[in-house]
């Protein structure tokens, strides 16, 4: 039997280097895979339409909602994003675990859909340091880094509302905090299963 796998949902403010740990952590780990959500924001830099995002038309965004095609869908600094159901379904039901960075109004709209889903919320270590990493990550215009960084703080006020709360100071540290979190998940999820299992039975545990 197929058991399904975790949902694990990360958000943080822009630039608190959400993206670049759950790239590292997809890396390491063949078992997490991505969700790749809808926008209505026009890609940026490198990005490309299926790998970041599928960008579409406001037109789409409305049609998609119109057919209840989304799990959970928000408004973020002025564009819409929102996770597809076929984004995550059939990959959950076939055994991945999948990772959705999406912003704290659709975490906590996952939450509410799977209550076994895991809250991540990445902190910057100073409002500077914040600052500095999107002006060095130089992909957004200036209009565009003050009302994220404006956002920042409503965004921060729901860190508590999370399972858990990464600061990334150092990448390395963080990453490894991220990895523990998603292998003790795994190993709470195993240990519910083995409730059933044969080794519970060869061991008499009732
Ligand atoms: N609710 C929701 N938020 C999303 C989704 N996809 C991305 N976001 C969030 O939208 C915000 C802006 O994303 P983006 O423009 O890529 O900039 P980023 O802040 O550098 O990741 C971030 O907080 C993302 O986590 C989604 O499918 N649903
Ligand atoms: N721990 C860290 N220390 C220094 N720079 C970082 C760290 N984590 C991420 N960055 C950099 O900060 C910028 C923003 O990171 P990114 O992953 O794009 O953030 P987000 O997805 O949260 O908006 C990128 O240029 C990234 O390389």
């Amino acid at each position: 039997m197929q058991y399904p796998g975790n949902l694990f949902v990360v958000a943080a403010p822009s630039g608190a280097g959400k993206s670049s740990l759950v790239k590292a952590l997809m890396e390491l780990d063949a078992r997490v895979q991505p969700s790749v959500s809808h926008t209505t924001r026009p890609p940026r830099g490198q990005e490309l339409h299926g790998r970041e995002y599928y960008f579409v038309s406001q037109e789409s965004f409305d049609q998609m909602i119109a057919q209840d095609a989304f799990l959970e869908w928000a408004q973020v600094h002025g564009n819409r994003y929102g996770t597809s159901k076929t984004a995550i379904e059939q990959r959950i039901k076939q055994g991945a675990d999948v990772v959705l960075e999406i912003d704290y109004q659709g975490a906590l709209q996952v939450k509410r859909i799977f209550p076994n889903a895991v809250l991540i919320f990445i902190l910057p270590p100073s409002w500077e340091e914040l600052r500095s990493r999107l002006e060095r990550r130089a992909e957004d215009t200036a209009d565009v880094i003050d009302l994220r960084l404006r956002n920042a703080a409503l965004e921060m006020a729901h860190a508590r509302d999370f399972d858990f709360v990464i600061i990334n100071e150092l990448f390395e540290r963080a990453l490894f905090d991220l990895k523990a979190i998603v292998h003790a998940q795994r190993l709470k999820y195993a240990a519910q299963r083995s409730a059933r299992s044969d080794t519970f039975e060869a061991l008499n545990i009732p």
